[in-house]
């Protein structure tokens, strides 16, 4: 199979009128954080239920370890770990009861404690699901995800309604699934997560991948290049120093707001030369800062819009609502 895991080509679901996925094509190899970026409704759930044989596609061919999973789910099922959403789970189940309950569906899985050892859930082996945090219950998941010992893991939202701290967690617990050898595709709304964790990501909008490649790359081709910001002395006169910027091979644009210069362009000497440029004109320098452009700013130059994200900003309004209420209750 040359190290591909999972080939999907020209798939396509629409719900009525909704084309909610529409002619999507991507493999993932062996051994890849493979991730789906993209605001709500973009796609990526009825993506990665298709290709986990969940839901059936209007039309594509998939392939996961060279299985069809509509045509052979039972020989795919143990091969692939799925995360449940957090709904699926009864919370008056202890954690070991639902691991046992999982572990029955398998003909071969793994041990149970040592599973809840290895996500750090064993000190909450008889806490009931009710009681666990957003975090560990996430834990959970995943240690649910692996009770088959699979070589590819779905993660979907994993870190959803999670704080920074749970989230960057998780974010470890993922890279682990990795170096175990294990191929793992996610979606997120969070561009930082795809950014940090993912070897490759998918840009997915309205059904379709707008952009497929790894995080530094997409960036590299998208991120409009390095931005310089240069904070000088208010009563500075610029003019001069504009146009001399503006004449280095390295510079793509200067422009003037305020107190600052904000210089672009691709070149890793940008910085360097531009100050040494304002030295040499006796511009007096405030303060020098470079900003390096982000998947938001990927996203945004691809579609034209900034990436919203509804579900995740209202959890995350009503998350620090509970926490203020918290403090002050
Ligand atoms: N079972 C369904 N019935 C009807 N429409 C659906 C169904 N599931 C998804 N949709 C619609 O299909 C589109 C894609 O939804 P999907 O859940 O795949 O997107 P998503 O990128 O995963 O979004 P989210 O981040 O909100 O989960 C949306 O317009 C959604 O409303």
């Amino acid at each position: 199979m040359s190290g591909v895991v999972i080939e999907v080509e020209d798939l396509r679901k629409a719900y009525g009128p909704v084309q909610a996925v529409d002619r999507i094509s991507f493999s993932v190899a062996e051994g890849e954080i493979f991730g789906f970026v993209g605001p709500n409704g973009a796609g990526k759930t009825t993506t990665i239920e298709c290709v986990e044989g969940l839901r059936r596609p209007d039309q594509g061919t998939i392939r996961v370890l060279g299985i069809d999973p509509h045509r052979d789910p039972y020989r795919l099922r143990p091969l692939v770990g799925m995360q449940l959403q957090q709904s699926e789970v009864p919370d008056l189940l202890r954690v070991h009861e639902v691991i046992g309950v999982f572990s029955a569906l398998y003909p071969r899985s793994v041990n149970g404690d040592a599973l809840l050892a290895r996500v750090g859930l064993e000190h909450r082996r008889r806490a009931r699901v009710g009681r666990l945090s957003g975090g560990e219950k996430q834990r959970l998941f995943i240690a649910l995800a692996l009770v088959s010992d699979p070589k590819v893991v779905f993660l979907d939202e994993l870190t959803t309604g999670l704080d920074p701290h749970a989230r960057r967690q998780m974010w470890n617990e993922v890279r682990r699934l990795r170096e175990d050898g294990r191929t793992i595709v996610l979606s997120t709304h969070f561009m930082e997560e795809a950014e940090r964790l993912c070897d490759r990501v998918a840009i997915v909008d309205r059904g379709r991948i707008v952009a497929l490649d790894s995080p530094q790359d997409l960036i590299h081709r998208f991120g409009g290049g390095r931005r310089l910001v240069v904070e000088v002395a208010p009563e500075a006169d610029v003019s001069g120093a504009v146009h001399a910027l503006q004449a280095l091979p390295e510079v793509a644009g200067v422009e003037h707001r305020g107190h600052e210069l904000v210089v672009t362009g691709r070149e890793r000497t940008l910085a360097l030369r531009a100050v040494a440029l304002l030295a040499e004109q006796h511009v007096p320098v405030v303060d020098v800062r470079t900003e390096q452009p982000t998947l938001d700013d990927i996203f945004v130059a691809l579609t034209g819009r900034p990436m919203e994200t509804e579900v995740s900003d209202a959890r995350g309004v009503s998350e620090h609502g509970e926490r203020s209420r918290g403090v002050a209750g």
